[in-house]
């Protein structure tokens, strides 16, 4: 009787948890912008720490959502540390990529002039989404630093980068995904980040099912 109310308890209080993985390259604002999140998301922090380091490592916070949990995983974007996201992909539901909208040119891929780490940011990126590990997993891209007055537009970031990413992609039709705009450092645009990876990882959850807490 015990073990049967104690799982009917369980049943009861248990929650989906779901896992998002945080990538791009180093300098992008994925930690400026975990940090925000759990700052929104934990009523027992409500300032975030903005003031980060480049993460060697990973920093993981879960926060509490109505209908879930949300695991968040913030790993390093240098160079060296990429070769480590890969063993996250295969527990992940959802990526959020994440682009220094400020260092990337003008956003246009075919022009020769000077386009900061566009090409670098383009050949991630697509290294990211041809693991097989991570097709069909929603794709959130961030278009960062908005804030700033030499940031590129959402509008140029979709239409020069991730166009020619997604002509690329196999799968890109059945990948569910949306570029949106923030500011990771005044937290712009953070909560609506949030709220489309809720919604798409429970569309997506036939297919990665999430872990019972
Ligand atoms: N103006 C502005 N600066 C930002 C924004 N987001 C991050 N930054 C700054 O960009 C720098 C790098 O931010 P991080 O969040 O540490 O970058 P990261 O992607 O975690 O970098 P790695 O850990 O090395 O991969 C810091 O100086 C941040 O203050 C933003 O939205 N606007
Ligand atoms: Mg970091």
């Amino acid at each position: 009787m015990y073990h049967l109310a104690k799982g009917l308890y369980r049943l009861a209080t248990s929650k989906e948890e779901y896992s998002v993985i945080l990538l791009g390259l180093d300098n992008a604002g994925k930690t400026t912008f975990h940090e925000q999140v759990k700052a929104l998301f934990h009523p027992d922090q409500p300032e975030p720490k903005l003031r980060t380091v480049p993460t060697v490592g990973q920093n993981v916070s879960t926060i509490t959502l109505p209908d879930m949990y949300l695991k968040l995983w913030d790993v390093g974007g240098q160079l060296s540390l990429r070769a480590l996201w890969h063993s996250y992909y295969s527990s992940c539901h959802a990526i959020i990529f994440i682009i220094d909208s400020t260092d990337i040119g003008d956003g246009q891929i075919e022009r020769d002039q000077n386009n900061g780490r566009l090409d670098e940011c383009r050949a991630v990126l697509e290294d990211v989404l041809q693991h097989s590990e991570t097709e069909g997993v929603p794709l959130l891209i961030l278009a960062n630093k908005q804030d700033r007055e030499d940031c590129v537009e959402v509008v140029r970031i979709k239409e020069g980068l991730v166009k020619k990413v997604f002509e690329g992609e196999k799968s890109a039709s059945i990948r569910d995904s949306r570029v949106l705009p923030v500011s990771a450092l005044t937290g712009t645009g953070v909560r609506e980040a949030v709220e489309w990876v809720r919604s798409r990882v429970k569309w997506n959850k036939e297919s990665r099912p999430p872990v019972m807490r």
